[in-house]
């Protein structure tokens, strides 16, 4: 069977409205529309080609990326597109460059920690690009550790200005994306000294280049810090170094929303939370859990059609072979990956509300939510990056040999979203802080302090540490409050465990460093209980479309029984299940794989991606996979001649040397 039939057969066999639930995953219809029409703009854009990223040199790449960037610009202003389409337009042109930047970090953080009248000169410039800026925070000698950064910000109250400057070869600014090649100013995370005492991290507008020809200004030494993983993949962004030599900036320049400092040189702190400093990070890091789901749901998509394409194995008589989609570890392997998905892209739309919800209390001075709000965007940034992650790489593995091939889009997936686990936090330094916020709520329990929010369940302490599933068949397993019982006393119950071990330590700072690992698993614990949790929600909205409801439904029993599978030491050691209860979940998990087995490439097809999107041979709509393996194969340069260059000096000799004389 050719593979277009193949995938013809497959949406026949789908049993939900596939149009519907490419509504549910879009968020909304008109979320659709856009998402819809930007995408397909960009791919009937021939400049938005990426067929050819492997074989461009860096500086060819590095090129076409600023020719994508300009032409983008041009047609977001030409067709006048809103915020939300330029954004989703970007998105879709998927080359990694220093507009993500300028858009989602240096604007949002002037927005957020600038005064009214910073933000009245700087967000025009920056809006019209008129100024082109990155946020250069991590140096080389710390990123994790941002109270440990080194560069300094000394005020002069002779010249009403700051001095910029980098002490040491650690404190050189390294990573900033945009910051080596592009950028014209950056917002630069520096301790801020005023009479000689140093008040921490602090932000600051610093212009880098001059305007009229590009070049750095004096006093500042600038440049990109080299080749980065993978064949084209993050090439295409220029992330930079950095070093100050008594640069001065004037004072109306550092970013004072929060602290200030006066034009005699006094220090006045804020008087809400300093980490409010931190906004720009907690919001990217809100859309990178939105992002992981888009990721995953990329990757997966190529791996199931390309699992329905691929045949291999049990033919009799010269029949057709099996669709390696068919056998059950190919199944165990993707279904849960294409759950994960589903199950991100939900709760990237809660984290969404959540994050609306917080900035609109914090404008309204209420401080409350913020602990949350921190906890919730770095773990689940954490846990949804490093699933991914791990995710398109499985993705590659179910495509066998031909998922090795650039072409097949997963090598160049995987190599520009893997630092996802890196940048914007570390994922086990962000975990832990999640551990340290499950720490203070569980010593808070005693105080008669009802916890809320994601931790309201530990409000229920008394009967979580004691409770026995009652899970008798596998269809209980179906049951959302059986389900989140299972969830929330294994999270409750790792969370308790750690807190009991760090009783035993006389200093709780020790005991912390001991117990490190075990409190990364009790964050992660804590963090899937939450996906699971907003998936079950998710379920109880009204959902329409034939069909759909149900798709879903399946999707999400077939992520929380997956989850207990893979974590089962923790449920079994923790008591919260027995392992005959475990052996049922995994029976319940075989059927609910059957039931999503006809509707699979249909799931896939919900997310609307266009070939140009999934830059895929194998994850092609028309599932015409061989003669275009063929066609790209031909394409590669080293096919543009029979006899390869090289041939006289390196391969001939071999073949023509006189063994004779070589014996001797
Ligand atoms: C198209 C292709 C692109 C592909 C990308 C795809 C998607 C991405 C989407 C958007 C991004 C766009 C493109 C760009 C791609 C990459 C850009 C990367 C940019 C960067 O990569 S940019 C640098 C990021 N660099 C970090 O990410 C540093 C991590 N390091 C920290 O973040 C801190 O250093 C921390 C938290 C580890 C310790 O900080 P610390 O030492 O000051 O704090 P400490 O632990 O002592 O905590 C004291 C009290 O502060 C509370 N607290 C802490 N943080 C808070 C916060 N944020 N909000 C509210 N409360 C907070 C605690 O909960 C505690 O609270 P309490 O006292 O109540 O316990
Ligand atoms: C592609 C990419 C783009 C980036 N873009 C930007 C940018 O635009 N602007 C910017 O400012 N920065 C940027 N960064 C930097 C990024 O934010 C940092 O690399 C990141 O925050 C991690 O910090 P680090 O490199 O210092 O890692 P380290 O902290 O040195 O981590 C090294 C190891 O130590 C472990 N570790 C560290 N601290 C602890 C701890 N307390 N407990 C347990 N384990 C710990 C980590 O888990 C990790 O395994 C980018 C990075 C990458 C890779």
């Amino acid at each position: 069977m050719e593979g277009d039939d193949n995938l013809a057969h497959e949406r026949n066999k789908a049993e939900f409205d596939v149009n519907e639930m490419k509504i549910v995953w879009a968020g909304s219809r008109q979320a659709f529309e856009v998402s819809n029409r930007m995408s397909r703009l960009v791919a009937s854009d021939p400049v938005f080609d990426k067929s050819n990223r492997a074989v461009m040199t860096r500086k060819e790449l590095f090129k076409n990326t600023l020719r994508k960037s300009a032409h983008a610009w041009k047609l977001i202003n030409e067709l006048c597109l809103s915020d939300e389409e330029s954004t989703i337009f970007k998105y879709f042109m998927d080359q990694p460059g220093f507009l993500d930047l300028h858009w989602r970090m240096f604007v949002p953080a002037i927005k957020g920690q600038g005064t009214e009248e910073q933000k009245q000169k700087w967000l025009p410039l920056a809006n019209k690009m008129q100024i082109i800026g990155c946020y250069a925070q991590t140096e080389l000698g710390h990123g994790s550790n941002v109270q440990g950064l080194e560069t300094t910000a000394t005020f002069n109250p002779q010249t009403d200005q700051f001095i910029l400057h980098s002490p040491t070869q650690t404190s050189s600014k390294w990573w900033p994306g945009g910051l080596g090649k592009v950028s014209t100013h950056a917002v630069v995370y520096a301790r801020l000294i005023t009479n000689g005492k140093d008040h921490g991290v602090h932000g600051f507008i610093v212009q880098l280049r001059n305007l009229d020809d590009h070049s750095p200004l004096p006093g500042i030494t600038i440049g990109d810090i080299g080749v980065k993983f993978g064949n084209g993949a993050y090439n295409s962004m220029d992330n930079g170094f950095l070093m100050f030599d008594k640069f001065c900036i004037p004072r109306d320049q550092m970013l004072m929303r929060l602290s200030k400092v006066t034009r005699e040189g006094k220090y006045v702190p804020s008087d809400v939370p300093r980490q409010l400093m931190y906004g720009t990070m907690v919001s990217v890091r809100q859309t990178i859990v939105s992002n992981a789901s888009v990721a995953m749901a990329r990757a997966v998509c190529i791996a199931t059609r390309y699992s329905a394409v691929r045949r291999q194995f049990g033919s009799q008589n010269g029949g057709v072979e099996t669709q390696v989609i068919d056998y059950k570890t190919q199944q165990n392997r993707l279904f849960p990956l294409l759950a994960s998905a589903y199950a991100f892209r939900f709760v990237g739309e809660w984290l969404k509300w959540l994050y609306t919800d917080v900035t609109q209390r914090l404008e309204a001075s209420d401080f409350a939510t913020l602990p949350e709000a921190h906890a919730c965007t770095a773990g689940l940034k954490s846990m949804t990056t490093s699933a991914t992650s791990d995710g398109i790489e499985e993705c590659r593995k179910l495509c066998g040999g031909h998922g090795y091939l650039w072409c097949s889009g997963l090598p160049e997936l995987f190599a520009v979203y893997v630092p996802a686990c890196t940048y914007e936090g570390d994922n086990v330094v962000l975990q832990l802080q999640v551990a340290r916020f499950l720490m203070k709520t569980v010593a808070q329990l005693s105080s008669g302090n009802a916890p809320a929010g994601t931790t309201a369940y530990m409000g229920r302490a008394k009967h979580l540490l004691q409770c026995r599933s009652s899970i008798q068949k596998a269809e209980d397993w179906l049951n959302p409050a059986m389900v989140l019982e299972a969830f929330e006393a294994r999270a409750l119950r790792m969370a308790v465990s750690c807190a009991n071990n760090l009783k035993k330590f006389e200093n709780q700072e020790q005991g912390f460093s001991e117990l490190l690992a075990d409190l990364v698993e009790a964050g992660i614990a804590h963090c899937q209980l939450i996906v699971v949790s907003k998936f079950i929600a998710k379920l109880e909205r009204d959902i329409k479309g034939k069909g759909v409801k149900n798709q879903l439904k399946n999707l999400c029993y077939i992520y929380a029984l997956h989850l207990i599978h893979k974590h089962l030491g923790d449920f079994l050691s923790t008591n919260t299940i027995t392992p005959e209860q475990a052996s049922l979940a995994n029976n319940q998990l075989r059927s609910l794989y059957s039931q999503l087995r006809p509707n699979a490439v249909a799931l896939v097809d919900a997310f609307d991606y266009t070939d140009h999107y999934l830059g895929s041979v194998l994850g092609r709509y028309d599932g015409n996979v061989y003669p275009k393996l063929f066609e790209e194969a031909l394409k590669d340069p080293l096919n543009d001649s029979v006899v390869p260059d090289g041939y006289h000096e390196y391969i001939r000799p071999f073949i023509k040397q006189d063994l004779r004389s070589a014996r001797l």
